[in-house]
């Protein structure tokens, strides 16, 4: 193994666009297919995914990921799957329990607690395909988790420190199960373990809400997805515990369509954002910037200031000291923003300064991203003639994957990757 790879560290995020070093996802599986009319909606499918065509749209982004990473990944390489991280962690007694029981706990209402004692007595296999496809060998059932797919929204790291997702919805809290599993008894966490930061049972929080502008500032959307307790109660851990000096809090419309921050915006570059203008562009007082406050003495905790800011380019601009362009996702005609934007066309994934992901089918972005210097080419071409030489070069370059079924489970690039390790060369 090369030296890089053994140096890094097993969890560094320094921001949204530092060099992706290792990154866990989720390939569709069996799960993906437990998908029908009558369940879709409560499984927040809008439609049924083609299952062997959407595999193969994710495997071109695995082999994206890996010709731009390269030997530069962390140790283990630089693409995990979660369902091995699972798998892995299934083969110690004591995660199988704690799994179980995180079910019963997070699920009162179905009952897990009548099958309590067969379920812990299930083989690392079995618990796992119960895991992924709610199929037990005997009859209890649960529902199956295709969101899986969307790994970002199960954890997010800032710095070293990786925070556990509550999700919102009761077709993913198990998913909340499954990461709490993996951080708590995978060998590979042992030493992030310390620094885990885990919220208040009664409050949501979703990783695509998060976003790492820097080692000094984070945004989370309030959103469908994260409560305003869940927001402060990260801002508090984030402000108490690590470099974080600034959360923004970006109030969003409480709405489907952009159930997370990241659904409406993401960084292409360290100072170039694409942005969903009807949500990010109208200034109306909807961020809200927290700091940490004086010390109260005592035992009690450390006060917030917290003040209302016109717009996220204002708050950006003035908590970073830099400035920002922002590209219009769908360009610059309304309908065409709306209907890209719903295909994600807002949801790019950065895999170092400038060299992004998203979806094909959203060509009006992909025109503005051209317009702002950015050279377009399909993951085809990128993975023939670019691939590591493109992820080393300084070079803008907007990568076009063929989404057309994965892009029917309502979430883009930055929605199916969680990134453990981002960091630039300096940084190790
Ligand atoms: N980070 C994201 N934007 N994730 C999108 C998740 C989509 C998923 N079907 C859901 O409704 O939860």
């Amino acid at each position: 193994m090369p030296e890089s790879a053994t140096a890094a560290p097993p969890l560094q995020v320094s921001s949204e666009t530092a060099p992706l070093r290792q990154v866990v996802v989720h390939t569709p599986g069996e799960e993906m297919a437990l998908v029908a009319p009558g369940n879709k909606d409560e499984l927040l499918f809008d439609d049924l995914l083609f299952v062997e065509e959407a595999r193969e749209e994710h495997a071109t982004l695995v082999r994206l990921f890996e010709a731009a990473i390269g030997d530069a990944g962390a140790e283990g390489g630089a693409v995990l799957q979660l369902s091995d991280l699972l798998r892995e962690a299934f083969d110690g007694a004591d995660a199988r329990e704690s799994f179980v029981e995180a079910l019963v706990e997070l699920l009162p209402e179905r009952n897990f607690e009548a099958y309590e004692a067969e379920l812990k007595a299930l083989g690392p296999d079995a618990l796992h395909r119960f895991a992924l496809t709610g199929q037990a060998p005997f009859a209890v059932s649960a529902t199956p988790l295709p969101n899986l797919l969307f790994t970002r929204d199960l954890s997010a790291v800032v710095g070293d420190h990786p925070i556990l997702s509550l999700a919102a919805t009761a077709a993913r809290r198990p998913e909340s199960a499954i990461i709490r599993t993996i951080y708590h008894h995978h060998p590979r966490f042992a030493a992030a373990r310390e620094r885990l930061i885990e919220l208040p049972e009664d409050v949501t929080f979703e990783g695509g809400d998060l976003l790492v502008v820097n080692e000094r500032v984070v945004m989370i959307g309030q959103s469908e997805r994260t409560s305003l307790g869940g927001v402060l109660a990260v801002a508090r851990a984030l402000l108490d515990r690590t470099s974080v000096e600034h959360v923004l809090m970006v109030n969003l419309p409480k709405e489907r369509y952009c159930m997370h921050l990241d659904t409406v915006f993401t960084f292409a570059d360290d100072d170039t954002c694409v942005v969903f203008p009807p949500i990010i562009e109208e200034p109306r007082d909807h961020v809200l910037h927290i700091e940490a406050g004086a010390e109260r003495g005592g035992d009690g905790p450390r006060e917030f200031r917290m003040r209302p800011l016109p717009s996220v380019r204002e708050a950006l601009e003035e908590v970073t000291g830099r400035s920002y362009t922002f590209i219009p996702c769908g360009g610059a005609d309304p309908i065409r923003q709306r209907r890209e934007q719903w295909t994600d066309g807002a949801n790019l994934f950065a895999v170092r300064p400038g060299l992004v992901v998203g979806y094909a089918r959203n060509r009006a972005t992909y025109e503005a991203l051209a317009r702002a210097g950015f050279h377009v080419v399909s993951a085809d071409d990128f993975l023939g003639f670019y691939g590591d030489a493109a992820a080393a070069s300084q070079d803008r370059i907007a990568v076009r994957l063929s989404g057309n079924e994965l892009s029917r489970g309502r979430g883009g690039p930055r929605c199916m990757t969680m990134p453990l390790v981002r960091m630039r060369n300096s940084e190790s």
